[in-house]
């Protein structure tokens, strides 16, 4: 049988990630894997496969250039992969509202259900869009899919669904909808196949990217988690400031005059560890200055995630383990060790060591937390799922 590839797309606040896939009876199977930061200019388009690492600079500029990027993505995977043999493609879609409880099949239908929830999450949904635009305007015979970072938490009760408002909102789909679902999702799987018995039974997941939250699983089923009704609650995270007193909102817009649009602006752009320490939201370029306010800003970070650990271990009644994953979460010993520092007290204590070399299993032995590091992949969730969405129909 031909090779049928699967190529899925994961827009990301920052980063637009993309998975090459061979289609095979067990699950996809990974081939490649590409990535453009969109803060870098020029931008770059980094492939790897079994060829080793490719650099490809590419000629369309920022995010205002969004179908050029995409264009000039697919050229440079044609020369690698042969696309006439993509079978479908999958999307990351970051909110599916109350409508999507699982992937599915793209159609005009779908595209006007995720386009009714832009406002939810401004930063990710438009680019979502426009690259499953793109695609069905240069392979218009190609199946689409999405996947939804909102399906996964779909397992949560409504006590922890509910905000503290009048009943009639949360029936008008104003509730906690928790995202990074993908991930967790991968996670879960992962902790399922460590630990068969209970898949790390109280976990608390740490999703700690340029957009970062927690999650909180009973063996790998979501409980509770720090993002809300939209991508900005929670803690703080590269640009964005995390769970903010709205009277903060309703002082720079009543009290000062600042329009709603620039205060969403500062909010999801211009805050967090960019914000805190007037330096940079990259974690890395903070860990490596002398400033003071980039240490400050740190120091607000690991408080914050360790202060959302506690309150989400309440949720689940107690803490078995711990994970920390995604960018910073995979590759910041100093970070992890801060979070876990302030967690003695519920028998968190982590092997230096162990973390220093970014090891499976952190945490000292004979301790009550188990602490772990795992790689995720959105990108593998994404290309099991477009494969399941076709066979559905
Ligand atoms: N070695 C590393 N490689 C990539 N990102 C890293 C690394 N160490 C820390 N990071 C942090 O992780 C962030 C990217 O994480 P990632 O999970 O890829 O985020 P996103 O999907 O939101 O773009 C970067 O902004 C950076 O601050
Ligand atoms: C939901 C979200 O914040 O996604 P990302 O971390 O990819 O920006
Ligand atoms: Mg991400």
């Amino acid at each position: 049988m031909k090779d049928r590839l699967i190529l899925t797309f994961n827009a990301g606040s920052s980063t637009i990630k993309i998975g090459v896939f061979r289609e095979s009876v067990a699950s996809a199977q990974p081939i490649a894997k590409g990535i453009v930061d969109l803060r870098h200019d020029p931008l770059v388009f980094r492939l790897t496969s079994e060829g080793g690492l490719a650099e490809l600079p590419l000629k369309s500029k920022g995010e205002g250039q969004f179908s050029g990027i995409l264009n000039e993505i697919l050229g440079v995977l044609d020369t690698h992969f042969d696309l006439s043999t993509l079978n479908v493609t999958g999307h990351r879609v970051v909110h599916g509202g109350d409508r999507f409880s699982g992937p599915t099949r793209i159609t005009d239908e779908t595209i006007r259900s995720i386009e009714s929830l832009v406002e939810l999450a401004p930063l990710h949904q438009p680019q979502n869009l426009r690259m499953i635009r793109t695609l069905a305007a240069l392979r218009p015979d190609l199946p689409q899919t999405a996947s939804f970072d909102t399906a996964f938490h779909r397992s949560q009760s409504p006590l922890v669904q509910r905000f503290a408002l009048p009943r009639e909102w949360y029936d008008r789909g104003v509730k906690r909808y928790g995202f990074h679902g993908l991930s967790y999702a991968y996670i879960a799987r992962e902790l399922t196949q460590l630990e068969p018995e209970r898949a790390g039974g109280r976990a608390v997941v740490a999703h700690l990217g340029s957009g970062a939250s927690l999650c909180a699983m009973e063996h790998g089923v979501s409980r509770d988690t720090s993002m809300g009704f939209s991508t900005v609650d929670g803690i703080p995270m590269a640009t964005r400031s995390g769970a903010l007193d709205p009277g903060v909102v309703f002082h720079l817009i009543n009290g000062l005059g600042l329009s709603a649009r620039i205060v969403e602006d500062m909010i999801y752009k211009k805050s967090g560890l960019l914000g805190l320490s007037g330096i940079s939201g990259d974690s890395r370029v903070l860990l490596e200055s002398a400033e003071p306010e980039a240490w400050e800003a740190i120091d607000i970070f690991t408080m914050r995630i360790a202060g959302e650990i506690a309150r989400l271990a309440a949720t689940v009644g107690g803490l078995d383990t711990i994970v920390f994953t995604a960018g910073i979460g995979e590759n910041q010993p100093a970070i992890r060790k801060a979070v876990c520092d302030r967690l003695r007290f519920l028998g968190v204590v982590v092997d230096e060591n162990a973390n220093d070399r970014n090891a499976a299993v952190i945490s000292e032995t004979h301790q009550p937390v188990t602490v772990r590091i795992i790689a995720t992949d959105e990108e593998q969730v994404i290309a099991d799922e477009a494969v399941a969405a076709l066979k559905w129909r």
